[in-house]
């Protein structure tokens, strides 16, 4: 609650005025019935003047309340879209500060329902509170001290009344409050299996994996329903008990009255407006059980909101000068382990690599290829050892000046929905055309590119589905070089080329960015055999360094890679 009070600050005149139109509104509904008694009062006594004057009244009394209600939900609805919209815009903000293994903590789903669904909740919350935050108290007590004015003998038929409503209640929101619980939780479950399925499409269709996706999706998505239709057995069975209680409370009076109306006219008129009273005490009643069941689940999208604002980002940077650092990379005795693994994943890696060198690195699948381009990256730090970019530990590096040292090109690459030049200018914005030429010639990309109707301009769309994997390769090369880095990471970025295509992208990184140091991560031996130096890399541990020719001779795994790549070839011949 705490949290949300920071936004309705900024909001205070829009508060204030919500809040304010209320008791304009709870006045006009409270005074209604009240005025209707002596409308009929006057009737029964045939006094047409006092029925002409009182029934103005009712009316204008109407128009009042009409206004307060438009009033109240108009600045209650912009309350509210403006507290989701700015918690909104922090929880971006906060998730775009994390660190990558962050991220990976909470899972993108997620995030993504933090972001949705569970602002949602806290707008629809925001926005029934100030319609009914102070309404339904001022309507209850104002109801109760009405009704027992109007027909004081009366007062225990509201009593019991309330000890029925009241009873159901509790027992009905103790139960519900266990289940909007488990429907968050399950809400998410639902969009981790569809976007897994989604986004892994072409496996499911080629795997045909139709039918086992349809039922893991069943499987989440009838979890979901259970708890919904639990929440709704409860509000149906809720919603019944509350009108009989009431109904009975109503026939209960009016059979008092009816004992006694012949020797006390005056309770015709007063048993009207006891009857709306009563209504109104069970209108604020029901309205404040949804109130507060409606609240609980809220508030857990509020704490699960408030968990990401308040984690702080795993790794920080430290201030300083953007401007990029020389090229070469240094690891010293450097171990790592993912978060929550109990075995390292790199163990003791040393090695360097001089600025505008070719650094190749290949291995089995799993021996950690990848783990440590993304340490050169900074995407993780090191449990132990120094990591050093242009002689500079990595975490002594401002974050712009490593993310301007260091491009890192990933096989499956993720290309944002819009255009080619907007992609090429997330990275380099004040890109001019020849310069993403240049670029895109490098990464062999120019030839398809060119073709296309509108060139750079050209859309690029959602996962960019629209190129082939070799075009998005391309483009995600074309990305990675453009900004003239010093140090160019293609981790299996080439994997889709053709053998004559990746020649020819090795050959113009060689002629173009003659002093950016590029790591070349590859299962062929051919992807790096002009390296200058090449690590091989066994469960974690390098087992040896060297170039092509040394290794040829020294190193055992080396030289079975080969073997088996080169038998493959010749087979294949
Ligand atoms: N985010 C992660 N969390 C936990 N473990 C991980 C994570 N990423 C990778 N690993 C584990 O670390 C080990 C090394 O993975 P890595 O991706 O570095 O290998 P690789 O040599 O690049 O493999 P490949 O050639 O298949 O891409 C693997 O056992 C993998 O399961």
């Amino acid at each position: 609650m705490k949290v949300l009070m920071t936004y309705f600050k900024r909001y205070r005149v829009d508060v204030w005025i919500a809040l304010l139109s209320v008791i304009v509104l709870v006045f006009a509904t409270l005074w209604q019935p009240r005025l209707l008694q002596v409308v009929m009062n006057a009737i029964i006594a045939n006094d047409q003047q006092t029925v002409f004057r009182e029934g103005l009244m009712l009316l204008g009394l109407a128009a009042l309340g009409i206004i307060g209600g438009i009033v109240n939900t108009i600045y209650s609805a912009r309350v509210a879209l403006g507290v989701a919209t700015d918690l909104r815009a922090d929880l971006y903000a906060k998730i775009q500060s994390f660190a990558y293994a962050d991220v990976e903590k909470f899972s993108a789903s997620n995030l993504v329902v933090r972001m949705t669904n569970d602002i949602n909740q806290v707008q629809q919350i925001v926005m029934a509170g100030f319609q009914q935050i102070t309404r339904i108290p001022l309507l209850f007590a104002g109801a109760l001290i009405l009704a027992l004015v109007t027909m004081p003998e009366q007062w225990w038929v509201i009593v019991l009344m309330m000890v029925v409503i009241l009873l159901a209640s509790w027992i009905a929101v103790k139960r519900m409050t266990k289940y909007f619980a488990q429907t968050q939780q399950n809400i998410e479950n639902v969009n981790t299996v569809a976007r897994e399925n989604l986004m892994g499409i072409r496996v499911v269709k080629s795997f045909v994996q139709e039918p086992n996706e349809i039922k893991k999706f069943s499987t989440a998505s009838d979890a979901l329903t259970l708890v919904t239709a639990k929440i709704g057995y409860w509000f149906a069975i809720l919603m019944p008990i509350f009108f009989l209680a009431a109904n009975l409370a109503v026939g209960v009076a009016v059979y008092l009255v009816g004992q006694n109306i012949t020797t006390h006219p005056g309770y015709l008129a007063a048993i009207t407006s006891f009857i709306s009273y009563l209504m109104q005490i069970l209108y604020a009643v029901i309205n404040g059980g949804f109130l507060m069941t409606f609240a609980s689940r809220a508030f857990i999208s509020l704490g699960r909101i408030q968990e990401v604002l308040t984690t702080e980002p795993s790794m920080t940077y430290v201030e300083g000068d953007d401007a990029p650092l020389k090229g070469d990379i240094s690891f010293e005795h450097v171990t790592f382990t993912y978060p929550g693994d109990d075995q390292p994943t790199l163990r003791d890696v040393s090695f360097t690599a001089p600025a505008g060198a070719m650094l190749g690195i290949v291995g089995a699948t799993g021996s950690g290829k990848t783990t440590l381009a993304q340490l050169i990256a900074r995407l993780y730090d090191p449990d132990s050892g120094v990591i050093k970019v242009g002689g500079v530990d990595v975490r002594q590096i401002p974050e712009k000046a490593l993310r301007a040292t260091v491009a890192y090109v990933l096989q499956r690459s993720t290309l944002f929905s819009g255009t080619i030049s907007g992609n090429l200018k997330q990275v380099s914005p004040d890109a001019e055309l020849n310069h993403m030429r240049w670029a895109a010639n490098v990464a062999q990309a120019s030839e398809f590119i060119e073709r296309l109707p509108r060139t750079y301009d050209a859309p690029v769309e959602e996962r960019s589905q629209n190129f082939s994997g070799g075009q998005k390769q391309r483009l995600a090369i074309t990305r990675g070089v453009i900004a003239n880095p010093e140090i160019l990471i293609l981790d299996d970025a080439t994997s889709a080329l053709d053998a004559r295509s990746e020649k020819l992208v090795q050959e113009a990184l060689d002629r173009d960015l003659k002093t950016t140091t590029t790591v070349v991560i590859a299962e062929k031996i051919a992807s790096i055999i002009r390296a200058d130096q090449i690590l091989v890399m066994d469960n974690g541990q390098i087992s040896g360094s060297g170039t092509h020719r040394d290794l040829l001779k020294t190193n055992r795994i080396y030289q079975e890679i080969y073997a088996t790549q080169k038998a493959r070839e010749e087979g294949l011949k």
